[in-house]
C-alpha cells in the first residue's frame, strides 16, 4: 500500500508545474503550425485576416480591466482561406426546385445565395453545415432565409462608451463577445463568445442597397413568377429594424425599394401593359388590427380559402411607384410610435405591409398567363426589457403586448422547427397574420437587427439565437398562382366566324368545280348532237381550258365565269341559242346556193333564147357565119377587163378567159404569118375551121365585136 510523504503533500503544484510547462510546449508548438500555415496564404487574403484578427482584439486591448482574462473565439480556418473581396450576394432561384444528391450536399437548397468572386455559394456551405447537424431541407421543402444586419453605434452608446461586441466575418458569420463587467469580479475570469452563420450578414458598414439586393430581390423575381414572398425584420427595440424596412428618405429601405423594383418589372414585363397592384397596410397594436390606410374601427382577422385575411381591410389599387410611396407615408403617419429610452422613434407596433401584383406575362410557349403573386413587408415591433422603456402605464402595456406577441413568434418557431403538428398560430394576432409566411407555401426572409454595443448584448444574443433558429423552419414548395388566359369572347366569336366561312368557301369552290364539269359535258353533248361547223368563237368560248392552251385564254374563261356567275340554266340556254344560230345559219346558206343554182339556169336558158332568135333574125349568111363561127357561151360574156385592170387576186381564179384569149392571140399572129393553116401536128381547132375561108381573118378585136 504506498504510503504518501509529507513533502508530498507539502508540494502540491510539483505536478501542476510539470504539466504546464509541457502545456506551454505545446501551445507554443501549435502557435508555430498556426503561423507557418497562414503563411502560406496568399497576401491579400493574410492582410484581411489580419485585419479580422485586429478588429476582433480591439475591444480586448482597449479595455484594460479585462485584458488579462479575455479570450476571443478566433474565424475557423476555412473561414480565413474565404474570400472577402466585397461584392452583392444574390439569393438565386426561388423556384425551390431540388437537384438529385451528390456527393458532398445531397441536398442542395435551390434557393441558392452565390457570391459575385466566385467562390463556393454560400448555400453549399451552408448546406453542408445543415448536413453535418443533420438539418438538410427534405425534397418539395424549402427554408426561411436569414440575414444578420448590425447598425452603427449610435450617439448615446458612443458617449457611455459602450463596445462592440459583434464581430462580422466573411460576410456571413457572426461572432458574438460578451464582455464581463467590470464590477463582476467572480466573472471576470470567464471567456464568453458565440459563433453564428446566416445566409448573409451585413456589417454596419451595408448600404440599403446591398441589403435589398441580397435579401429581397430575389424574393421579388419569385413574386413576379406569381409566388408570394415575406419579408420580415426581428429584433430589439432600436436595432434598426424601421431602418431597415422603410429606411428614410435619402436611404430608402427594403419596402421601397421593393416597390420600386416590383413597378419597373411589371412594366418591363406585363405583355398586354395592363397591370393591377393593390395594396394594404395594417398594424397590430396591443392586440388589434388597424387599418393605416383608412384608420377607423380595429379589424377582424377571417380564415378563408386564401388564408388569414383581415376583413375589411383596405386594398387601395395603385397605379405607380410615387403612389406607392405617398399611401405608405400616408399610412406611417397612422402608425403608433412613441419615443422610449431606447429608441426615439420606437414602433410600438407591428406593421404589415402588402402588396399584390397582377400582371400578364408570356410563357416559354408565347402563351398568355396572368400571374399573381403577394409580397408581404412586416415591420415587426422590438422585443424590450422592461426597464429598458419607460415605466409609464401605457408604455409597458404597449411592451407587454408586443413582448407577448414576440413570444408567440418564438413559439411558432419552435414548434415548426421541432416539426410539430400543432402550430400555434392562434396565440396572437400578430403569428396569425404571419401563418402563411411561416408555415405556408411562402418564400420567406428573415432579417435580424442587432445592435453592436456590449449594453445591448442580451437583446442581440437573443435575436441572433432565435434567427439561428428560425434557419431550420421548413416551407412547402409554393406553385405559382398563375392561370392560362382564356380566350376572349369576342376572339372566340370572330374564331368561329373564320371558321364557317372558310367552310362556306370550301363548299362554293367543290360546286363551282361540278358546275363546269356539268357545262363541258353539255357542250359536248351538244357538239355531238350538231355536228354542223360552229364559228371558232363560238367553239373557242366553249372548249374546256386544256394545259397546251395559252394562260391568258384561261384566265379570261375564269373572270368571265368569275364575272358573269354562270348557272347550269343558262349554260344550257347560251348552248341552244348558238345552235339555232348556227342552224339558221346553215339553212341560210343552202338557201342561197339554191337561188343561185335557178338563177344561173335561167340565165343559160335566157341566153339560148337569145341565140336562138337572132339565128332566125338573121338570114342564110348569117346563119352561115354563125355557122361558121362557133359561138360559145364563153363568147356571149360580157367582155372581161384587161388583166392588168385586174385588182382582186380572186379574179386569178375566176376563170381562164384571159389565158385563153392569150393563146388565141398568139395562134392569131402564127395564123397570120404561117402560109399554111393546119398545126404543126395536123389537127385543126374551131379557129382553123374559121380561117380557112380565103378571106383574111378578121382581127381578134372586131371578131370579138362581130359577137
Ligand atoms: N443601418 C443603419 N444605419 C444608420 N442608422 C441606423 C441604422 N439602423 C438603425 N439606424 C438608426 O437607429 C435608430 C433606431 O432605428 P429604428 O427605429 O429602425 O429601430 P427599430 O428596431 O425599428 O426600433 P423599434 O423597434 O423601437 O421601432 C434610428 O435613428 C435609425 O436611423
Amino acid at each position: 500500500m504506498p504510503v504518501s510523504t509529507r513533502s508530498q503533500f507539502r508540494n502540491p503544484h510539483h505536478g501542476l508545474k510539470e504539466k504546464l510547462k509541457a502545456l506551454t510546449l505545446l501551445y507554443e508548438q501549435q502557435k508555430q503550425t498556426s503561423t507557418s500555415l497562414r503563411n502560406s496564404y496568399s497576401k491579400p487574403q493574410q492582410n484581411e485576416q489580419k485585419n479580422v484578427m485586429r478588429e476582433n482584439r480591439v475591444p480586448h486591448l482597449t479595455n484594460s480591466t479585462v485584458t488579462r482574462t479575455f479570450v476571443l473565439i478566433e474565424p475557423p480556418s476555412n473561414v480565413a482561406k474565404e474570400n472577402f473581396a466585397v461584392g452583392s450576394d444574390k439569393i438565386v432561384g426561388f423556384s425551390c426546385v431540388r437537384k438529385p444528391s451528390t456527393v458532398l450536399s445531397s441536398n442542395i437548397v435551390a434557393r441558392k445565395l452565390s457570391l459575385g468572386n466566385g467562390g463556393m455559394v454560400e448555400s453549399e456551405k451552408m448546406e453542408t453545415v445543415l448536413e453535418k447537424q443533420g438539418k438538410v431541407v427534405g425534397v418539395g421543402e424549402s427554408r426561411i432565409l436569414v440575414f444578420v444586419r448590425v447598425r452603427p453605434m449610435n450617439k448615446k452608446e458612443k458617449e457611455v462608451g459602450s463596445r462592440c461586441c459583434v464581430k462580422i466575418a466573411n460576410r456571413r458569420d457572426v461572432y458574438l463577445s460578451e464582455f464581463a463587467n467590470e464590477n463582476d469580479y467572480l466573472r471576470l475570469n470567464r471567456v464568453r463568445g458565440r459563433h453564428f452563420t446566416f445566409d448573409a450578414s451585413f456589417p454596419d458598414s451595408a448600404t440599403q442597397h446591398e441589403v435589398y439586393s441580397t435579401t429581397t430581390s430575389e424574393l421579388v423575381e419569385a413574386v413576379m413568377q406569381g409566388r408570394n414572398g415575406s419579408v420580415f425584420c426581428y429584433g430589439a427595440t432600436g436595432a434598426g429594424k424601421t431602418y431597415t424596412m422603410l429606411g428614410t428618405l435619402e436611404n430608402p429601405g427594403v419596402m421601397v425599394l421593393a416597390i420600386k423594383d416590383l413597378f419597373s418589372k411589371i412594366r418591363q414585363r406585363s405583355c398586354d401593359g395592363s397591370h393591377v397592384v393593390h395594396l394594404s397596410y395594417l398594424e397590430v397594436y396591443n392586440e388589434t388590427v388597424r387599418d393605416l390606410l383608412s384608420p377607423g374601427r380595429p379589424l377582424v382577422l377571417r380564415e378563408d380559402k386564401q388564408g388569414i385575411v383581415a376583413a375589411g381591410l383596405t386594398q387601395y389599387r395603385a397605379y405607380s411607384t410615387d403612389e406607392v410611396m405617398a399611401l405608405l407615408q400616408q399610412g406611417n403617419q397612422n402608425r403608433t410610435t412613441e419615443p422610449t429610452r431606447a429608441n426615439e422613434t420606437s414602433s410600438r407596433s407591428h406593421a404589415i405591409l402588402q402588396v399584390v401584383v397582377e400582371y400578364r406575362d408570356r410563357d416559354s410557349s408565347m402563351n398568355i398567363v396572368n400571374r399573381v403573386g403577394k409580397l408581404s413587408l412586416i415591420d415587426l415591433a422590438g422585443s424590450e426589457r422592461a426597464h429598458a422603456t419607460d415605466q409609464r402605464t401605457l408604455r409597458s402595456l404597449e411592451g407587454a403586448n408586443i413582448n407577448r406577441s414576440l413570444l408567440a413568434l418564438s413559439s411558432c418557431i419552435n414548434a415548426l422547427v421541432e416539426g410539430k403538428k400543432h402550430i400555434p398560430y392562434r396565440n396572437s394576432k400578430l403569428t396569425q397574420l404571419l401563418k402563411d409566411s411561416l408555415g405556408g407555401t411562402c418564400n420567406t426572409v428573415m432579417i435580424a437587427n442587432i445592435s453592436p454595443s456590449n449594453l445591448s448584448f442580451g437583446e442581440t444574443q437573443n435575436t441572433v439565437h432565435w434567427a439561428d433558429r428560425a434557419k431550420e423552419i421548413r416551407l412547402k414548395v409554393s406553385d405559382a398562382n398563375e392561370d392560362l388566359l382564356p380566350i376572349p369572347e369576342t376572339d372566340r366569336d370572330q374564331a368561329k366566324l373564320v371558321l364557317e366561312l372558310q367552310k362556306e368557301n370550301h363548299e362554293l369552290r367543290v360546286q363551282l368545280a361540278k358546275q363546269q364539269q356539268k357545262l363541258l359535258t353539255l357542250e359536248a353533248q351538244s357538239l355531238a348532237a350538231h355536228s354542223s361547223p360552229t364559228p371558232p368563237s363560238a367553239t373557242s368560248l366553249f372548249t374546256p381550258p386544256t394545259s397546251a392552251q395559252p394562260t391568258e385564254k384561261r384566265r379570261t374563261r375564269s373572270s368571265f365565269l368569275a364575272g358573269t356567275c354562270i348557272t347550269p340554266e343558262s349554260n344550257k340556254k347560251g348552248a341552244e341559242l348558238v345552235v339555232r344560230t348556227l342552224q339558221r345559219t346553215v339553212k341560210a346558206l343552202e338557201a342561197q346556193i339554191e337561188r343561185m343554182k335557178k338563177d344561173h339556169s335561167l340565165q343559160l336558158k335566157q341566153k339560148d333564147d337569145l341565140i336562138h332568135e337572132l339565128s332566125q333574125k338573121s338570114g342564110k349568111q348569117a346563119v352561115d357565119e354563125v355557122g361558121k363561127r362557133v359561138l360559145t357561151r364563153a363568147s356571149l360574156r360580157p367582155k372581161e377587163p384587161n388583166n392588168d385592170e385586174l385588182k382582186s387576186p380572186s379574179h386569178r381564179f375566176r376563170s381562164p378567159v384571159v389565158p385563153t384569149a392569150k393563146k388565141r392571140s398568139y395562134w392569131d399572129i402564127t395564123t397570120t404569118n404561117s402560109p399554111s393553116i393546119a398545126t404543126s401536128n395536123g389537127r385543126k381547132t374551131r379557129s382553123h375551121v374559121i380561117s380557112e375561108p380565103t378571106t383574111a381573118p378578121p382581127p381578134r378585136s372586131s371578131m370579138l365585136l362581130q359577137v
